[in-house]
């Protein structure tokens, strides 16, 4: 087993480490109430044409084309009504020479009709109707089949399910979607000077904030989280909790914070030292150094993270929440990164790549003529986006200090400086995983 004195891993080596630990879980059927945010296990296909015939796309008459061909505002063309088809109808008149049909938005385009005149260009009789406009053959129709074929791909498996998902799943008549289920991650936060937020606090106490980080971080990445603890510094008491969370089959993964350094009550360590499966061990990154990372004896992958509040940030957003979002069931569990300017510029250890958290300061707000910042514009024309690269700063003048916890609480992104970059200084360029909504 790799101890502290081990050479480090690299950031990616843990990473594929940890990655490496998950696998998509295995398919429920859910509701599509309980759809969104879930990932498709499988293909959904449609058995049918959509749309399932030809259809109104206006609130009008259904006619020939050929009855109408010469009716202008001048000279209208008077048509017979023979029925009236609101949406949801199952009438089929036949509309024959001479005829129309009252048609709403969505009702089937009856027999013998081809065409759809919108009532703005008629009388809107109901006996007789005055058509005041001649209509191309096929206008105002939705056919049949033009959105779909049957056996048409929908939604493809491993399709992080979002609203236009599931009204897709839905129009084909699909009720209950196979998904894959989502962990279900026991988080225990452990140190002797912790307790429940909102607790008067003895010298030398502080609120356990990491079991919220890392719930409120699993319920982020799609998991239902566990929030266990704060435990002590009591290795037996961790240990009788781990295997029971072990031996538990609703538990896919455990996450911990605290007790992995080189202290001498470092509990985490001290109660999984035994485990073959388990590994302490240094990663060469700041913050998150000391990391444990394995299996416990029944299977379930075990994240050991340091206490210190930002590393535990940090550790989950590059070790564990990749592999909750594998076991998901998603392909790509990679935060969207940017490329951005750094404003201000910062030393970091060497030989240890740095997660640095950073906000993104935005001096090209769009402003109009009166030089006031307006909303951006949804609609700019193809080429014309502003390409200019975000510029960030640290989000703490403290830097990546990991115990800089309440001011974390400004970062929008995390700068990830490679290990052999030993001083980002103004105006480099850097890589930014995206964090913030
Ligand atoms: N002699 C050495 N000391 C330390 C080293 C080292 O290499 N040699 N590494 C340092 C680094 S880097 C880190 S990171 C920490 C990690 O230590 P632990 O994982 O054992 O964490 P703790 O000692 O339990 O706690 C560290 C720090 O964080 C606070 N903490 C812990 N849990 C919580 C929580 N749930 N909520 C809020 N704050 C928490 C704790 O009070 C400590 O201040 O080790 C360094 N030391
Ligand atoms: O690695 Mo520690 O996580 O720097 O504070």
């Amino acid at each position: 087993m790799p101890t502290t004195d081990s050479p480090m891993r690299t950031l990616d080596e843990h990473r594929a480490a940890a990655l490496a630990l998950a696998a998509p879980l295995p398919e429920v059927v859910v509701g599509l109430d309980a759809a969104l945010g879930a990932v498709l296990a499988q293909d959904v296909r449609t058995s049918e044409r959509l749309p399932r015939w030809d259809n109104s796309a206006m609130d009008g008459y259904a006619v020939r084309a050929d009855d109408v061909r010469d009716a202008t505002a001048g000279a209208p063309v008077t048509l017979r009504v023979v029925a009236d088809l609101p949406a949801g109808t199952s009438g089929t008149p036949t509309v024959e020479p001479g005829t129309a049909a009252r048609i709403m938005t969505g009702a089937p385009v009856p027999p013998g009709a081809d065409t759809v005149v919108p009532v703005e260009d008629t009388d809107a009789g109901t006996v007789t109707v005055q058509v005041r406009a001649a209509k191309a053959i096929g206008s105002h129709v939705r056919r049949a089949g033009e959105d779909a074929s049957p056996g048409d791909l929908v939604v493809a498996a491993g399709t992080l399910l979002g609203p236009a998902h599931v009204a897709a799943v839905a129009s084909v008549g699909v009720a209950d979607v196979p998904v894959h289920r989502r962990p279900r991650v026991a988080v225990v936060s452990t140190g002797d000077e912790l307790v429940p937020p909102g607790t008067p606090l003895a010298h030398g106490q502080i609120p356990d904030s990491n079991s919220w980080l890392l719930a409120a971080a699993v319920r982020d990445a799609g998991g239902e989280p566990v929030r266990l603890g704060p435990v002590g510094d009591d290795p037996d008491a961790l240990r009788d909790l781990l295997r029971g969370l072990d031996d538990d089959t609703d538990v896919d993964a455990v996450v911990t914070s605290g007790g992995v350094s080189v202290g001498a009550f470092d509990v985490v360590k001290a109660a999984l030292r035994d485990e073959p499966g388990v590994d302490f061990l240094p990663v060469a990154v700041q913050p998150g150094k000391p990391q444990g990372l394995g299996r416990l004896p029944g299977g379930t992958p075990v994240f050991a993270l340091p206490g210190n509040p930002v590393s535990s940030f940090v550790s989950f957003e590059v070790f564990v929440r990749p592999a909750l979002l594998r076991m998901r069931g998603l392909a790509d569990v990679e935060r969207p990164t940017t490329t951005a300017v750094v404003d201000d510029g910062w030393r970091t250890p060497p030989g240890r790549a740095q997660v640095m958290p950073v906000r993104f300061v935005r001096p090209y707000v769009a402003r109009d003529d009166r030089g006031t910042a307006g909303p951006a514009s949804l609609s700019t024309a193809p080429g014309t986006a502003d390409a200019r690269p975000p510029h960030v700063v640290r989000a703490t003048a403290g830097g990546s200090g990991s115990h800089l916890v309440a001011r974390l609480a400004v970062a929008e992104g995390l700068a990830v400086v490679p290990a052999e970059i030993e001083q980002v200084a103004p105006g480099d360029r850097v890589t930014v995983l995206r964090i913030a909504p």
